[in-house]
């Protein structure tokens, strides 16, 4: 079984791949091509298949005054975690919604035209044993929309100024918490500042915003899987889920459910974080499934800085020699292509 990285890199332009799959003309029959029973076994050393309903992971008000003290623990024990009031305007989450089911309702020979390079990570995707579909970009998605929506300006346009706008916000959020996440590794509130300037070069990294679709699978949900068990490579991933459907993984517990709420976020420890908390926060293992009953939508923004600064340990709270060789975004990138599981392993100090 390929992994899911393999899977991601594979585009319906490619000849020698499977097409992508015109999810409204399959009826009952899933093509085996595109089920998918369980978590790939083996991956990140899984072995807990259970599925946990009952516990649920932090959800951290940003207005909160111990909120400092809320992402840390949440950050050591759980990885990942819900934040509310988190300054996104409603309006522009329910234009981000309106725009990416426009998208993903599309036929699918207008999606094709947007179709993303062999390996490239912006324009239309389709994991070929995912039931899952996405696009990607960094940035303005003006070129893609133009090859979408040829003759019709106005919607380009519309579906443009939805994601700059969305973009804008996550940049906001995402300076805030990262500021937080620094605060709570142990540099001082008046350096913070300072730091992640030296980090990111003075300059806003631009990032990755990602629709993702899951359309409805037409058998029983257990013979697919949407997108399987992965950490992201980012700082953090922001989430903006529509339905449930996220599970993440926690030792001792299983895969467990996030409960959708309303007006929250998701937010995921990436390995970056790993690197630069020295192995305090760990990045988030988790998945995403499918439903028989309704179309479900994520809309996750990999946070990270500019591709080539060295990102190292920060050793100032865990008081120990670094865990981790200091890399680039981009060098890590290469690495988890070809390590996947074990990409923050192949990176590690041994003393
Ligand atoms: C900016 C990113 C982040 C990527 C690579 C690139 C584009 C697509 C992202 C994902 C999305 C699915 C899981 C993952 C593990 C994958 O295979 O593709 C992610 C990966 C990473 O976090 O490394
Ligand atoms: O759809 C989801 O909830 C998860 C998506 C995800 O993990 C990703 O795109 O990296
Ligand atoms: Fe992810």
């Amino acid at each position: 079984m390929p992994s899911i990285r393999e899977a991601f890199a594979a585009t319906p332009s490619e000849g020698n791949r499977v097409l992508a799959i015109d999810f409204d003309s399959v009826n009952d029959d899933v093509p085996d091509t595109h089920t998918w029973l369980i978590t790939n076994p083996g991956v990140y050393n899984i072995t807990d298949e259970r599925i946990i309903a009952s516990t649920t992971i932090p959800v951290i008000d940003l207005n909160n005054p111990n909120v400092v003290k809320d992402l840390d623990y949440a950050c050591e024990n759980w990885y990942a975690y819900q934040v509310i009031n988190h300054g996104v305007p409603r309006d522009v989450i329910k234009n981000l919604e309106l725009h990416c089911n426009r998208l993903f309702t599309l036929e699918m020979k207008k999606k094709l035209r947007a179709a993303r390079a062999a390996n490239g990570i912006t324009g239309y995707g389709s994991a070929h044993i995912s039931w899952f579909e996405c696009f990607g970009m960094i940035g303005s998605p003006a070129e893609y929309c133009k090859k979408i929506w040829p003759d019709q300006e106005d919607q380009c346009s519309e579906f443009c100024d939805a994601m700059e706008e969305y973009q804008k916000e996550m940049h906001k959020l995402c300076a805030k918490l990262m500021k937080m996440v620094i605060n709570s590794l142990g540099i001082q509130s008046d350096d913070t500042d300072g730091f992640i300037g030296n980090l990111m070069k003075n300059t806003s990294p631009q990032n990755l915003l990602q629709l993702n679709s899951y359309p409805v699978f037409p058998e029983p949900s257990s013979k697919a899987m949407g997108l399987d068990a992965h950490a992201d490579s980012s700082f953090f991933t922001v989430l903006h889920q529509t339905r449930p459907g996220l599970q993440i993984y926690k030792d001792g517990l299983g895969w467990v459910e996030v409960p959708h709420i309303e007006n929250a976020l998701v937010i995921f420890m990436g390995d970056l974080t790993t690197i630069l908390s020295n192995g305090r926060y760990q990045s988030s293992i988790h998945r995403a499934v499918v439903s028989q009953i309704y179309h479900r939508y994520s809309v996750p923004f990999f946070y990270g800085p500019p591709g080539d600064v060295e990102i190292s340990p920060i050793l100032e709270s865990t008081g120990k020699s670094p865990m981790y060789r200091s890399v680039t975004w981009h060098e890590f990138h290469l690495i988890k292509a070809k390590y996947f599981d074990k990409a923050l392993e192949s990176i590690r100090i041994v003393s």
